[in-house]
């Protein structure tokens, strides 16, 4: 993969001054002056409806663009991508999420073996596994059938399965699903105090099974468990998913309850792998494959289709624009519905640690703004939180609307006030109010002249805030898998044009490392060798 500072290629030097003309536009007056606007950026694809037209872009724009894209070299790197092109260099890795949704008549290489068949053995094991546990021929220790699963893992190994776990909770079965994941101890011990020993089934899930976090949870619970059950129980009673076998043989799991994981997927890229264990055993193997059947087809989008029509790719050259024209430095995801409640943690996740990097491919510092914050809620309870700011704010913030036409319950009266609510949003962002509206508005309520004038300033909106509407037919396993790949193909366009590795994560090293220095001074009680400010606050924690 080429290394190419997209600030010195023709179509930035292009944009640069495209975005000097443009910078005022007015969305209100750009949609009065062309009728066709919302035809112009609307995508339609299977269940999907994109509309783009409420960004701060013209057909320029756009045009403009594309042309950045080819001149990276997008359409080499997305065939290296799905290639199995060794494309996290910095780690030595093929990135091969997308092989795991693949169909077992393809053929995907890494090093010359096709990893298709040994993906497909995994499938297997986890469909037979979750159908034991769902129909209850796999039992506990005492012969009872498994009621709740307990998913110890963090990040990668815990956001997609509880995001996906949550998100689907309609289409779930009897098993209750939970999740630890923090090192807090509070965390552990809240979640496992009410459960039953005898039917509680644990889904130790890490790829490198070293993670602090992961093994103090895993540690913790089975002692737990060994005080209310006989050792040679832990077999029957705990699963890993990871791909350091050695150390989930020295932790004692059985060889048969390992699920492995390969290199060529990363921990954030990870849920349509083992890894999304929980999830089929919450939804069932079914509804499982149907989430990756959803995802495959997103995938063949992004693949053939062209740059104009394709949604990762317009959606990210979208973020590109405000990201490094407009220097906006957030953007918002606001699902309206409850289930995707976890979403934008999970997006935090996969866009922040993929792209919050300071460092181009060529490993020269970059002069340019890459990964933007990725932060969100869903609607309409965040309407009653931040949206004030989003509204009448001074920062530019650029939101993705998602939305569904159905709901999963069929209440229409709730689901058409939802989505009044939805609609309403991205429209009052884009129109605002002006004085002269105000005015007219106070006027009618009897507010006397000087009343009038004083509140004018504050009662006004500025509109002209961008919004892009993701209006989906109904949440399904199906359409699930293909928003969540929507996202991860918008992170490596975003990886290609800022000219970063996307797919490794060195940032989150530094913090553990000091991490374990620390902990040892706290146990040996002696604090040595830091700033004073760190010095004192040690100290002071470990003061009695
Ligand atoms: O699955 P593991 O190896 O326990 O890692 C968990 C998470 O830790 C990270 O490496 C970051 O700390 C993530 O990228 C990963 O998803």
């Amino acid at each position: 993969m080429k290394s190419t500072n997209p600030t010195q290629t023709k179509a930035w030097k292009k944009l640069e001054d495209h975005f000097k003309a443009v910078k005022d536009l007015k969305l209100k007056s750009e949609f009065e002056s062309h009728p066709g606007r919302a035809d112009e950026f609307t995508l339609r694809w299977e269940d999907f409806y994109v509309d783009y037209s409420k960004n701060l872009i013209t057909k320029e724009t756009r045009d403009l663009l594309i042309e950045l894209a080819e001149e990276v070299g997008l359409e080499e790197a997305i065939f290296d991508y799905f290639g199995g092109g060794r494309i996290n260099r910095t780690e030595g890795r093929a990135v091969l999420h997308t092989a795991l949704r693949e169909k077992n008549t393809t053929e995907v290489e890494v090093d010359g073996e096709n990893v298709i068949p040994e993906v497909f053995k995994v499938k297997e094991k986890i469909r037979s596994f979750s159908n034991s546990v769902i129909d209850g021929s796999r039992k506990g220790f005492t012969g009872k059938p498994f009621s709740d699963i307990v998913n110890i893992g963090i990040g990668g190994s815990d956001l997609g399965p509880v995001m996906v776990t949550e998100a689907l909770k309609n289409y779930t079965n009897h098993l209750k699903v939970h999740f630890v994941s923090n090192v807090d101890g509070d965390h552990v011990h809240e979640t496992i105090q009410d459960l039953d020993p005898e039917t509680t089934l644990f889904v130790i899930v890490s790829k490198s099974f070293s993670t602090q976090e992961t093994l103090a949870n895993s540690t913790t619970i089975r002692k737990w468990f060994t005080k209310r059950a006989p050792a040679e129980a832990v077999a029957k009673h705990f699963v890993a998913v990871s791909s350091n076998v050695k150390a989930v043989k020295e932790f004692g799991i059985e060889a048969e309850n390992i699920f492995p994981m390969w290199d060529w997927v990363g921990g954030r890229f990870s849920l349509w792998s083992a890894v999304g264990l929980s999830i089929a055993l919450s939804i069932g193997p079914n509804s499982f494959e149907k989430l990756l059947d959803g995802a495959y087809a997103m995938d063949q989008h992004f693949r053939e289709t062209p740059f104009e029509k394709n949604i990762p790719v317009q959606l990210a050259l979208l973020t590109v624009w405000y990201n490094n024209f407009h220097q906006a430095e957030t953007q918002a995801i606001i699902p309206y519905t409850q289930y995707l409640h976890r979403f934008s943690a999970y997006l935090q996740q996969a866009i922040m640690e993929s792209n919050g990097k300071g460092v181009d491919r060529s490993g020269k510092e970059v002069t340019y703004q890459t990964g933007n914050i990725i932060w969100g809620e869903p609607g309409t309870n965040s309407q009653h939180a931040f949206f004030q700011l989003i509204h009448q704010g001074t920062k530019l913030i650029p939101a993705d609307f998602i939305g569904f036409k159905k709901s999963l319950f069929d209440d229409k009266a709730h689901h058409n006030k939802l989505m009044a609510n939805f609609f309403a949003q991205t429209e009052a962002l884009l129109a605002g109010k002006n004085s002269e509206e105000v005015r007219k508005e106070l006027t009618s309520k009897g507010l006397s002249e000087e009343e009038l004038e004083k509140l004018l300033p504050f009662k006004t909106f500025p509109g002209n805030r961008p919004t892009t509407t993701i209006l989906i037919e109904k949440l399904t396993p199906a359409s699930l898998g293909k928003l969540i790949a929507l996202y991860e193909h918008q992170i490596f366009v975003q990886g290609i044009i800022w000219n970063v590795y996307s797919y490794d994560q060195w940032g989150v090293e530094l913090g553990k490392q000091l991490a374990d220095n620390i902990l040892s001074e706290i146990e040996e009680n002696d604090v040595r060798g830091h700033d004073s400010s760190t010095s004192k606050l040690l100290k002071f924690y470990l003061q009695e």
